[in-house]
């Protein structure tokens, strides 16, 4: 399992979980809408640190952008694998040919 599918995994498995010691859970409790905001919210301070080349501050953000995507995805019913088999698509390869390289223990 790669780190994005147990991210996402771990994302999923916070609906419902106590929202104060949950901060995935207290997003979900905020609606999809609140998720997309913060989403965008993260993706500007990631905007930010890129145009200062601030490599190390950009990794960071980054990492938050990435996570707060994952929770807007999950938070409309959009599974992860949905969105990296659009990515295999359009590299004109198939997803179980990735999948084989990412060396998943569930095939
Ligand atoms: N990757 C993340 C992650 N990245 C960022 N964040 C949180 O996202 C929040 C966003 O940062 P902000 O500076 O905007 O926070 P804030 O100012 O308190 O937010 P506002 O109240 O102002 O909206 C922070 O509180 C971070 O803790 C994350 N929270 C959780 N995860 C992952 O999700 C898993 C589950 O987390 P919980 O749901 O908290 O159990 C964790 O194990 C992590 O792997």
């Amino acid at each position: 399992m790669t780190t994005l599918d147990h991210l996402f995994e771990t994302i999923c498995n916070r609906r419902g979980a106590d929202a104060a010691t949950s901060w995935t859970a207290k997003l979900f409790a905020k609606g999809p809408e609140k998720c997309a905001e913060k989403f965008g919210e993260e993706a500007i301070e990631a905007i930010i640190e890129a145009v200062k080349d601030d490599k190390k501050k950009l990794t960071s953000e980054a990492a938050d952008v990435i996570y707060h995507l994952l929770v807007m995805l999950a938070a409309r019913d959009v599974h992860l694998d949905d969105v990296l088999a659009e990515l295999d698509q359009r590299m004109g390869r198939s997803g179980i040919e990735e999948k084989a390289g990412r060396g998943t223990s569930d095939d």
